[in-house]
């Protein structure tokens, strides 16, 4: 599953599990973007801290992982490099590729989008707002297998990194929208914060009421924890 991942969020990872259970798969690879090109003129936040969110998000579960392989390649991400050199890593296997409603509506803008589905089967999901087609790609379509695009009903979760970052530059809770550990690395990192609005004294603000597990001991509506303790 390739994504910017910025950050990684709970839609992310039941769109894998889902598609993970419906097709049977050994393992899903999440794969963070090196150089997004079409967001490009857009903030994205560094690769590594993209990379190291999405290895927080997927630690827990054995059948999740991730690949450096588009942080690594130090130019714009193409699918379809990212099918060449997962294929190259692992050349007995089947590929799919998920992509979610919104992202599947502008694959033929992609680069040579028609040798992605040499490379690999597409699996489309659903997503709150989007609708999920494939009358855009009925022409292509027509002279490929059956199973080169299927589309997936997955439980809806209204949930975007674009809210997150928002949600985080206006210091309200991200908890529960993405893993924990995610919330926690946002704050540490002291990402998507408009300019300025570092913190100096060793301290770091975490947004929003505590989940039972957190041991700030302030409870005002923004909870400061010395850097020490966290
Ligand atoms: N809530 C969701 N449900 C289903 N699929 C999703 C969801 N959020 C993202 N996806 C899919 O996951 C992949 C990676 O998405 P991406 O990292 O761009 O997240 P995003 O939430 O769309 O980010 P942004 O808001 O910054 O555009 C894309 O294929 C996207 O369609
Ligand atoms: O190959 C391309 O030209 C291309 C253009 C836009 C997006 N993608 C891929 O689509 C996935 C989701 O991208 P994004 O930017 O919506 O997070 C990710 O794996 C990108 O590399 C790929």
């Amino acid at each position: 599953m390739g994504g910017t991942f910025d950050p990684i969020h709970h839609g992310h990872l039941v769109a894998a599990s889902e598609v993970k259970d419906r097709f049977d798969l050994d393992e899903v690879i999440f794969v963070p973007t090196g150089q997004p090109w079409q967001k490009a003129g857009k903030n994205v936040s560094a690769a590594e801290d993209r990379y190291l969110m999405t290895v927080i998000a997927t630690a827990s579960n054995p059948s999740f992982s991730v690949s450096r392989v588009d942080v690594d390649r130090h130019k714009d991400t193409y699918t379809v490099d990212t099918l060449r050199d997962l294929h190259d890593q692992h050349p007995d296997a089947d590929l799919y590729f998920i992509t979610g409603a919104d992202a599947l509506e502008t694959i033929l803008t992609w680069q040579n989008w028609e040798e992605m589905f040499e490379l690999a089967k597409f699996v489309g999901v659903s997503r709150p707002g989007y609708e999920l087609g494939i009358d855009h790609l009925a022409d292509h379509l027509a002279g490929q297998p059956a199973d080169a695009l299927t589309l997936v009903e997955i439980p809806a979760m209204a949930i975007s990194s674009t809210d997150c970052r928002l949600r985080a530059s206006e210091n309200r809770p991200v908890w529960y929208l993405v893993p924990d550990g995610v919330v926690q690395y946002i704050s540490k990192r002291n990402l998507y914060r408009p300019r300025g609005a570092e913190r100096h004294d060793g301290a770091i603000t975490v947004s929003g009421p505590a989940p039972q597990h957190d041991t700030g001991t302030t409870h005002n509506s923004s909870r400061t924890q010395n850097r020490e303790n966290t």
